[in-house]
């Protein structure tokens, strides 16, 4: 049975409520702080982990399969970030590869790509302890049938994040937005509010990430798989910035579509999501308009620094569980081919582009890290 069939129809409670903390600490198993792991050290788990690390204090592992990072990582002594591409600054961090890791986290952060996530989770099962639980907020749908693989359902949490960061190249990110920008959900895959999502979402919010707990998870996860459903998938087709699509007059009208489309298909499906259509419309207005006007959002990033997308994840998915109820998402169905086309025709344009991705994925060596270095130069003087 699919994650969308455990929780959809039965979710029942639609409450969205936001947490007034206590002021006295949670003790988890007898201990104030929980230890963190973030396997995937891109742009969000980056963002997570550095500031888990530096504003909640927290002591928090990074595990990625990416050797140019690791090695970038090691070479520079921590992570380069910037906010806004201002104020530069190097992080200490621990990052190891799956096979070195020997820690034993309270917590682990899952943030790898929707198309990577089986890989790494083979790599980072001996790791694994009855005693740990995992937090998971990676864009697109599909990763909680193989986290369920590892974990008990009593011990998988999720959510989004609605945080715009940028991965300039191995061990440099850039945090889009001032200190605190941004907002995230978390919701037990169970629904049930446990002493551990609260502490988790304590350190969150001391770490300045504005969580807020639900009790609907695939109402939850789904709302974020729709809104980039639409700003995703068409800044990426068409190359341009979130601010520049809600500029155009069509935007909304276009927002529109995908947005009732996919409710469509989720009604159907008995998914109740924790937004309305006309809320997640506001949200494609003011995340765009207000929030993230100069971001380039993460599927225009894969894209263009030679990558697969996650659209089949997203736009994908929506047009998945329309199918699977006799209903068929033409709009979301076009745009996931639409996004397989824009990535060939990207290829097409850009072949030294795309030579130094295979090239960075592949190798190990320091070359590895200069040719990662080139793609992201290249990537980033058509940004400009
Ligand atoms: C930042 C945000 C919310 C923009 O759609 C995002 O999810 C992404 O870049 O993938």
């Amino acid at each position: 049975m699919s994650a969308i069939q455990l929780n959809g129809a039965q979710a029942g409670s639609l409450t969205t409520f936001c947490f007034t903390l206590p002021t006295k600490m949670h003790i988890y198993y007898g201990k104030t702080q929980m230890k963190y792991a973030v396997i995937g050290a891109g742009a969000m788990g980056y963002r997570y982990g550095v500031l888990l690390q530096e504003n909640a204090g927290r002591k928090v592992d990074f595990i990625d399969a990416w050797e140019p990072n690791i090695k970038a990582v090691r070479q520079q002594g921590g992570v380069y970030v910037s906010r806004d591409r201002k104020n530069r600054h190097l992080v200490p961090i621990n990052i190891y590869s799956p096979e070195e890791y020997q820690g034993d986290p309270d917590v682990w952060i899952i943030f790898v790509k929707q198309m990577q996530l089986d890989e790494m989770l083979k790599r980072c099962a001996p790791l694994f302890k009855d005693h740990q639980i995992v937090f998971s907020a990676m864009n697109g749908w599909g990763h909680f049938e193989k986290i369920q693989q590892y974990f008990s359902d009593d011990r998988i949490y999720g959510g989004t994040a609605m945080i715009a960061t940028v991965l300039n190249g191995p061990g440099d990110v850039d945090f889009i937005g001032k200190s605190g920008a941004g907002v995230m959900h978390m919701c037990a895959f169970n629904e049930q509010t446990t002493d551990i999502e609260r502490t988790m979402f304590e350190d969150f919010k001391t770490a300045n990430m504005n969580p807020i707990i639900t009790t609907n998870f695939t109402g939850t996860c789904m709302a974020k798989v729709i809104f980039n459903s639409v700003v995703n998938t068409l800044c990426t087709m068409y190359q341009i910035t979130m601010g520049e699509f809600i500029e155009y007059p069509g935007a909304m009208d276009m927002a529109k579509q995908l947005i009732d489309e996919a409710y469509d298909a989720c009604d159907r499906a008995g998914i109740r999501l924790i937004e309305s259509r006309q809320e997640e419309l506001k949200s494609v207005d003011y995340v765009s308009r207000v929030a993230n006007p100069l971001h380039y959002p993460s599927m225009y990033q894969d894209m263009s620094r030679g990558r697969k997308t996650e659209v089949d994840f997203i736009n994908g998915c929506i047009a998945k569980i329309g199918r699977d109820h006799d209903y068929v998402c033409r709009t979301h169905e076009f745009l996931t081919h639409g996004v397989h086309l824009a990535e060939l025709a990207f290829r097409i344009h850009n072949p030294d582009i795309v030579r130094a991705a295979q090239n960075a994925c592949n190798s190990t060596g320091a070359t590895a890290i200069q040719d990662a270095e080139n793609l992201v130069k290249a990537a980033q003087s058509r940004e400009e």
